[in-house]
């Protein structure tokens, strides 16, 4: 199917799995809610298929093989089969999880273990259209098919119409869902070598900087710049520049004079000093996205996303006193907002831009004019408050790949290493990230895995540049079986691989579990989440869990085995 232009009075965006039909006049609590519902109806569906069918709690799912307690009754043998419920079936599971024409991503195995692993995607995160169906150029087409990528996400399938339309566009959909591709593919279609031939009587414009994409970290900005450099090959990879903080200025700035890149990719922080600098011209630039937008647009980043608002894309500078106000409404730049998380507040800023900016979600285009301030969509969130945490819990809610599955348990501060390495043999997690709130315990916790045994890392903001890119690479290729790191990390980070997310701090909010837990079930693959926190800290979780709308059951690893525990065993 092939969007067709959007109908302000009816927009419907139908799907293989499901059809929505959205009127101007309904409010966008009324379409949020079974929207929301749907969504989670589609998760827990999904986790209740997985537990029916295929025994989600192990992950032999993921083709390794882990021995896993249900309620102390009911096991499963590290064959993968069950001993005494029918609940659990891996051949089943393995039905339900098929193999996809997607360029396998590289093994991540510790090389000492000589397991092969391969993690699965889940093929129902694909609608059945193709690129080429979705309008895309032929060379842009080739180029994705050489790299393997041949059937769009279902955020792809549709934003990248929605983008072509020339409309403003939010995108929210769930983490490890594509998104880099689904704002990068209509860009690609529109400037660069791999664009749409000109139509008649377009003549070609002299070569400027006609995309700029924020990213709020040095790791995400780049790891775009590697998508970005994908997709255009090895000739045309100089058209895309990095300007991320940390690397050498004056570098960068040499680089944008000689390569004459088309899209620059960076940081707040450098854009702006470098577009202050006179260094970068960005006035006539067609494209700006905001990736991680609720973070870009935290007071952190304030003065310099104001800059950049004002002048990417802008032929002349307009007062004002608002980050979002008109400075950001112009006629020509096409701006692109994109989080798993998107709090009402981004919406209402988003709102001021001319261009009829839309919600793009995975299978729902919503005009941002019909969205209200949402109404709670858990009881305990008051409807009327518009306090920063209530918008951040509700922005947290869809944020999560319905193929995960959540867990917590409790322990001792002083054990929580030793619980995490239970819980790593117990899963036989092989590529496992472990967050903590501060940098200084990294370290302590990397010495005592590596005493048990389990090779380690640790990845933060103070360890310089070059050895983050260092540890990053070594732990994507497999040398680390565990990543110790902070929230630097949170955002953004793709490892395929990572079959194992581990909190051995509570995140601040349910926001922060949204991203961190993001890390793992990447592109539908399977993932598990394990909360380790303090007794008195439990309650925390479970909070989280009703606000997040997620199954999070409470476990312990004990003999080697993961066991869950009824939730009335603990409340
Ligand atoms: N159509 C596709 N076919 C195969 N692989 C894809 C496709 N689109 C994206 N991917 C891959 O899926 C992974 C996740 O994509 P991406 O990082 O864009 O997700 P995301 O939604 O931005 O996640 P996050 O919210 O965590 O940043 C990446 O490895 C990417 O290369």
């Amino acid at each position: 199917m092939r969007l067709g232009q959007i109908n302000r009075n009816v927009l419907a965006l139908a799907s293989s799995r499901s059809c929505f039909v959205l009127g101007d006049n309904l409010p966008f609590r009324m379409l949020s809610l079974p929207r929301t519902a749907g969504f989670h109806q589609t998760a827990w569906c999904s986790s209740h298929i997985v537990e029916d069918r295929g025994g989600p709690l192990t992950l032999a799912s993921l083709e390794v093989q882990s021995k896993v307690e249900y309620g102390k009754k009911e096991k499963i043998s590290r064959t993968g089969g069950p001993r005494s419920s029918s609940r659990m079936s891996s051949i089943n599971l393995k039905q339900k999880v098929s193999s996809l024409n997607v360029r396998p991503a590289k093994s991540s195995l510790p090389k000492s273990t000589g397991i092969k692993k391969t993690l699965k995607v889940d093929e129902a995160l694909f609608s059945a259209k193709s690129f080429e169906e979705l309008g895309l150029p032929p060379l842009l087409v080739d180029r994705l098919n050489k790299e393997g990528l041949t059937a769009p996400t279902e955020v792809q399938s549709a934003a990248i119409p929605i983008i072509a339309q020339k409309h403003d566009v939010v995108i929210q959909s769930y983490t490890g869902s594509g998104k880099t591709l689904a704002y990068l593919l209509p860009i690609l279609s529109e400037i660069g070598p791999l664009k749409r031939p000109m139509e008649q009587g377009n003549s070609e414009k002299k070569s400027a900087i006609e995309a700029v994409i924020v990213a709020p970290s040095r790791e995400l900005g780049m790891q775009i710049v590697r998508e970005v450099k994908k997709i255009l090959g090895p000739n045309d990879k100089r058209l895309v520049q990095q300007l991320v903080g940390g690397a050498n200025r004056s570098r960068q700035e040499e680089a944008l004079k000689k390569n004459k890149p088309i899209i620059v990719v960076g940081t707040p922080g450098r854009i702006s000093e470098i577009s202050a600098s006179g260094k970068l011209h960005t006035h006539s630039c067609r494209f700006l996205v905001l990736d991680e937008v609720d973070q870009l647009l935290s007071f952190n980043y304030r003065e310099d996303m104001h800059r950049i608002l004002e002048h990417v894309g802008r032929k002349s500078g307009t007062s004002s006193r608002d980050i979002l106000g008109p400075i950001a409404r112009r006629s020509e730049r096409q701006t692109v907002l994109v989080s798993a998380t998107i709090p009402f507040s981004v919406i209402r800023a988003a709102r001021t831009w001319g261009h009829d900016p839309v919600l793009v979600r995975a299978k729902s285009v919503v005009p941002l004019e019909s969205i209200t301030v949402p109404r709670p969509v858990l009881p305990q969130i008051d409807a009327n408050s518009s306090s920063p945490s209530n918008s951040v819990n509700q922005a947290a809610v869809g944020s999560l790949p319905p193929s995960l599955e959540h867990y917590y348990c409790t322990s001792k501060a002083q054990h929580k290493v030793d619980t995490l390495r239970r819980c790593i043999h117990a899963l036989e997690a092989q590529t496992v990230i472990a967050f903590m709130n501060n940098t200084k315990p990294l370290k302590d916790v990397v010495f005592k895995l590596e005493a048990r045994g389990i090779k380690a890392t640790e990845l933060h903001g103070d360890i310089g540049k070059l050895a983050r890119s260092t540890v990053l690479k070594k732990f994507k290729d497999g040398e680390f079986r565990v990543l110790v790191t902070n929230e630097l990390s949170a955002r953004g980070l793709d490892v395929p691989e990572c079959d194992l997310v581990v909190n051995l701090d509570l995140p601040t909010d349910s926001t922060h579990y949204a991203h961190r837990a993001g890390r793992t079930g990447r592109l539908g693959r399977k993932g598990i989440v394990v909360t380790i926190c303090e007794e008195t800290e439990a309650f925390v979780v479970r909070k989280m869990r009703k606000q997040l709308s997620v199954p999070i059951k409470p476990c312990v690893f004990t003999e080697g085995e993961l066991v869950v525990h009824k939730e009335e065993d603990v409340e």
